[in-house]
C-alpha cells in the first residue's frame, strides 16, 4: 500500500523580523500564503527508511537522514514506538533552497503520509507539534491557505481570504542559505523593532484586493537577500518593468515573487522575465492553495 500527499509552496506577503532571540531565532510577524506549486510525497512500506527524489532540481535534494521528509518519519515513529521503515519518494516541483519552503513542505507531507500509512492516528495538535519541531515553516505547509505566523513563525492564526491572487515566481540560479540571510539581516539591522502584522495587508487579504495587497507587500529580509545576491535587483526591475503590480523577494530568497492582476498578465510577465535573462526560469501560480492532503488512501 502507498499513500501520496500533495503539499503547496508558500510566499511570505509580509515578513516582519524582530531582533535575534537568545536561542538564535527571530520573532516574526510572518504572513504566509500558500501557492499552487506543489510537491508530492509518496510513502510505501519498506525494509528500512529510504528517500528518493525526482524532478528538475532533484540532484540538489539530500537523500540522507537530513532530508526533512526522513526526519518527519523518524519523529512520528519515535513518538509511537515504531521503527520508521518506509520508502519516501518525493516528486519535487517546488524550487529548492528558493525561499518557498520546499523542504518544509516535504516534511509536512511525509508526516501526514506516514500517519496514514502506519495508522498512528495522530491528532491535528500532535501533527502541528511535530511540524514545529521540524522547522519554523513546516506547520504552515500542513495548514495551507493563508495564516499569520508569530513566535519564530510556527504559531499560526488562520487568515480568511476574500479572493484569488495571481503570481509569477522568478527562480534564480543556486540557492541562498536561510541562516546566512538572517545573519545578514542582523548585521544590517542592529536595532530591529518588535515585528507587527500590517493592518492594511491583512485587510487586503480579507477583501481579496490585489492592488491593495501589491501596495502592502513587505519583506524585512529583502535588503539582506539583495546584499548577499545584488543581481536580484535586476530581476525585481525586470518583473515590475514588464507590468507586475509589485515584486518582492520570497522569504529568504533568492526566488522573487511578482503579484499580477490576472492569469493573462501572469503569462506575459513570466515570458518577459525569462527573456530578460535575469532568472533561470519563471513559474506562474495562484493562491490560496490548500495545505498538505492525502491523494490516495
Ligand atoms: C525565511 C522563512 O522561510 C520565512 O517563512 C522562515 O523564517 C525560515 O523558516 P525555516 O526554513 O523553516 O527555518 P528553520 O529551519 O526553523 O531555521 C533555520 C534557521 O533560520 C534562522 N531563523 C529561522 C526562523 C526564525 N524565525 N528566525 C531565524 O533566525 C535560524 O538561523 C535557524 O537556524
Ligand atoms: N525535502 C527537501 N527538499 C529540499 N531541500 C531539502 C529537503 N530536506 C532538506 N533539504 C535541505 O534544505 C535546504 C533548503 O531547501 P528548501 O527548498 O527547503 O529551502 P527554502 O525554500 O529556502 O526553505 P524556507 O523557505 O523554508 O527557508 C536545501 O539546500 C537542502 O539541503
Amino acid at each position: 500500500m502507498s499513500i501520496t500527499v500533495r503539499v503547496p509552496a508558500k510566499v511570505n506577503v509580509q515578513l516582519a523580523v524582530g531582533p535575534a532571540r537568545p536561542d538564535g531565532f527571530h520573532d516574526l510577524a510572518n504572513v504566509f500564503l500558500a501557492v499552487s506549486l506543489h510537491d508530492e510525497v509518496t510513502a510505501t512500506r519498506a525494509d528500512a527508511l529510504r528517500v528518493t527524489c525526482e524532478g528538475p532540481d532533484a540532484d540538489r535534494v539530500p537523500l540522507d537522514r537530513t532530508n526533512l521528509a526522513a526526519r518527519a518519519a523518524e519523529l512520528l515513529a519515535a513518538r509511537h514506538g515504531i521503527t520508521p521503515d518506509v520508502h519516501l519518494h518525493i516528486a519535487k516541483d517546488i524550487p529548492v533552497a528558493g525561499g518557498m519552503a520546499g523542504g518544509s513542505a516535504d516534511g509536512a507531507a511525509a508526516l501526514l503520509a506516514c500517519d496514514a500509512l502506519w495508522g498512528t492516528g495522530a491528532s491535528r495538535a500532535e501533527l502541528l507539534d511535530i511540524c514545529a519541531e521540524l522547522g519554523s515553516d513546516v506547520p504552515f505547509s500542513l495548514v495551507g491557505g493563508a495564516a499569520l505566523g508569530t513566535g519564530r513563525g510556527e504559531r499560526l492564526t488562520e487568515i480568511p481570504l476574500g479572493g484569488t491572487f495571481h503570481w509569477v515566481f522568478a527562480v534564480a540560479d543556486g540557492g541562498l542559505s536561510t541562516p546566512a540571510v538572517y545573519a545578514e539581516f542582523d548585521r544590517l539591522t542592529p536595532d530591529a523593532p518588535e515585528p507587527v502584522a500590517s493592518p492594511a495587508l491583512l485587510d487586503a487579504l480579507r477583501t481579496g484586493d490585489t492592488t491593495a495587497l501589491a501596495g502592502a507587500l513587505a519583506n524585512d529580509l529583502q535588503p539582506a537577500a539583495l546584499s548577499l545576491r545584488p543581481s536580484l535587483a535586476d530581476t525585481l526591475a525586470a518583473g515590475t518593468g514588464a507590468g507586475a503590480l509589485a515584486g518582492i523577494v520570497s522569504g529568504s530568497g533568492p526566488t522573487t515573487a511578482f503579484l499580477v492582476k490576472d492569469a493573462e498578465a501572469a503569462e506575459a510577465v513570466a515570458a518577459a522575465l525569462v527573456a530578460s535573462g535575469t532568472c533561470r526560469t519563471a513559474r506562474t501560480a495562484t493562491s490560496p492553495a490548500p495545505g498538505a492532503r492525502v491523494l490516495t488512501a
